[in-house]
C-alpha cells in the first residue's frame, strides 16, 4: 500500500487512477509521495518518507527542486498538460488588452435601472473603443509547450508573430509554424512589438527580465501580458512605464494589491490552467508519474533527476538508487552486489546535472544488509526496493 498526500485539491479523475493499492490523504505525516499544484513548499519540512513529488501542473517554482535532489527525491511535473487552457487564456488576455469591453460591460451594467440605457448606449460607446489584433506584431517569450501554442494562434488572428526563445527544444520547434519569426534577443523585438507576451519559467535568469530598461525601448502603447510568473516583471518597472506612456496595458495572471491599483492592469487570479480538461490532464499525468516511479522505480518527466526507463521488472528483484553524479557510483554499487553474491541481469544509469540514478534489476532476492550497505557508500542517497520476491 502506498500513501499520497495532496497539498492542493486535484482532480478525481486523476486521482481515481492511482487505484486500489493507494491512501489518498491530506493529513498523513509520512506518505511515499506528496501530489500538489501551487502549495508553496520552500517552507515545509520534508517527511523522509517521501520519495517522489508530483507537480500537477508546469512551473516548479514553488518546489525548492535542488535541495530535494540532494535528499534523494524526485520531483516531476506535467508538461504541456495545461497548455491549450493557458493558450486560451492568453487569447482572451489579447483582446481584453485591445477593447474596452472590461469597462464598457460594467458601464453598461451601472445602467442597469436606466430604461433610457439602450439609447444612451450609442452615445458612450465612443469611450469605450479599442484597436484590432489583425496586422499587429506580437513578441512570443518562451517557446515551449505554450509559447508555440500561442504563436500559432496569434498567427491565425492574422498577427505578424516573433519568436524568442534561445533554449527551444526540438519538438517544440516542430511544432511551430514556419511563419513565426525567429528573434536573436529580447532587445530586438521589444522596439518593434505591439504585444509581448511571456511564457517562460521563473528562474533565477529570467527574473525580472523585462525589466527597467528593457521598457525604455518598448514600442509606445506595448501590451504586456504576463501569464507565466509575476517575478518576470517588477511592479516599479511596470508603474514607471505605464506613467511615461510606453506600456499601454499589462495583463497579468498573478497581480497582487499595488497591482490591482493601477487602472490599465487586468488582474487575473492566476486562471491560466482552471479549467476541468487541464487539471484532469494534470492530474492524470503526475498521477501516472507516481505510479511509475513507486511501483517501477521509473522516472518520467523529472525535473531534478534525469528521465530512466526500464518497464516492468522481469527478475526476482529490482532497485531504484538516487545518488550523486561522482565517478565510481557505478562501480561501488555494482561491487557492493557482487561482494554480496547477487548477479545484475540489467541496468540503467543516468545523470542530470550533480545528479544521477541506476536501476538494477537483479536475479535474486536482495537482503536489507545489503541495501544498508548500498546506503552507506558516499554519494548514495537513497535506495529503495521496488521489487523483491524468492
Ligand atoms: N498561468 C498559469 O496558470 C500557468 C500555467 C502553466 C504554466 N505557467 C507558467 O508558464 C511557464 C511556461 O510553461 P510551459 O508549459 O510553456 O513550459 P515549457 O517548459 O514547455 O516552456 C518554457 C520555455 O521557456 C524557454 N526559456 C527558458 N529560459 C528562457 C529565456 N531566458 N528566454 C527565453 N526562453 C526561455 C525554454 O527553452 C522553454 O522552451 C511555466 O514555467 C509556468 O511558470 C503558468
Ligand atoms: O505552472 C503552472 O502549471 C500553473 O501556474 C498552474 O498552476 P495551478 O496548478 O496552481 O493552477
Amino acid at each position: 500500500m502506498f500513501k499520497v498526500k495532496t497539498l492542493n485539491n486535484i482532480s478525481q479523475e486523476g486521482l481515481s487512477l492511482l487505484g486500489g493499492n493507494y491512501i489518498i490523504t491530506a493529513e498523513d505525516p509520512n506518505p511515499d509521495a506528496i501530489l500538489l499544484r501551487s502549495f508553496k513548499m520552500h517552507d515545509m519540512e520534508l517527511p523522509e518518507s517521501v520519495k517522489i513529488i508530483g507537480r500537477a501542473g508546469a512551473g516548479v517554482n514553488n518546489i525548492p527542486i535542488e535541495e530535494y535532489a540532494a535528499q534523494g527525491v524526485v520531483v516531476v511535473n506535467t508538461p504541456g498538460a495545461n497548455a491549450n487552457a493557458v493558450k486560451e487564456l492568453v487569447i482572451l488576455g489579447l483582446l481584453l488588452s485591445s477593447r474596452k469591453v472590461i469597462s464598457g460591460i460594467n458601464w453598461a451594467k451601472s445602467q442597469q435601472d436606466n430604461p433610457e440605457v439602450d439609447k444612451l448606449i450609442e452615445k458612450e460607446k465612443a469611450k469605450f473603443a479599442g484597436q484590432e489584433l489583425t496586422g499587429k506584431k506580437i513578441g512570443v517569450i518562451g517557446l515551449g509547450a505554450i509559447g508555440v501554442l500561442v504563436a500559432n494562434a496569434a498567427l491565425s488572428l492574422g498577427m505578424e508573430v516573433y519568436g524568442y526563445d534561445p533554449f527551444v527544444s526540438v519538438e517544440s520547434a516542430w511544432g511551430l509554424s514556419c511563419d513565426v519569426k525567429r528573434a536573436l534577443s529580447l532587445d530586438e523585438i521589444i522596439g518593434e512589438c505591439d504585444y509581448i507576451t511571456l511564457h517562460v519559467p521563473l528562474i533565477d535568469q529570467t527574473k525580472n527580465m523585462i525589466n527597467a530598461e528593457r521598457l525604455k525601448k518598448a514600442k509606445p502603447g506595448l501590451r504586456l501580458l504576463n501569464f507565466a510568473r509575476g517575478a518576470l516583471v517588477s511592479n516599479d518597472n511596470i508603474k514607471a512605464a505605464m506613467e511615461s506612456g510606453d506600456l499601454a496595458c499589462y495583463v497579468t495572471d498573478f497581480p497582487d494589491q499595488e497591482l490591482l491599483q493601477l487602472d490599465n492592469v487586468i488582474g487575473i487570479p492566476h486562471l491560466g490552467a482552471s479549467t476541468a480538461e487541464s487539471e484532469e490532464n494534470c492530474a492524470r499525468m503526475a498521477v501516472h508519474e507516481i505510479k511509475e516511479y513507486l511501483e517501477n522505480g521509473n522516472i518520467v518527466n523529472s525535473v531534478n533527476y534525469p528521465d530512466c526507463y526500464m518497464g516492468i521488472s522481469s527478475t526476482p528483484a529490482r532497485i531504484g538508487i538516487t545518488h550523486k553524479n561522482i565517478p565510481n557510483m557505478v562501480g561501488q554499487i555494482t561491487s557492493s552486489l557482487a561482494k554480496d553474491n547477487i548477479n545484475i541481469g540489467d541496468m540503467l544509469n543516468k545523470s542530470k546535472g550533480e545528479f544521477a540514478y541506476t536501476l538494477l534489476d537483479v536475479d535474486s532476492k536482495v537482503t536489507l544488509d545489503s541495501i544498508d550497505r548500498l546506503e552507506k557508500i558516499a554519494g548514495v542517497l537513497k535506495v529503495r526496493i521496488i521489487k523483491n520476491e524468492n
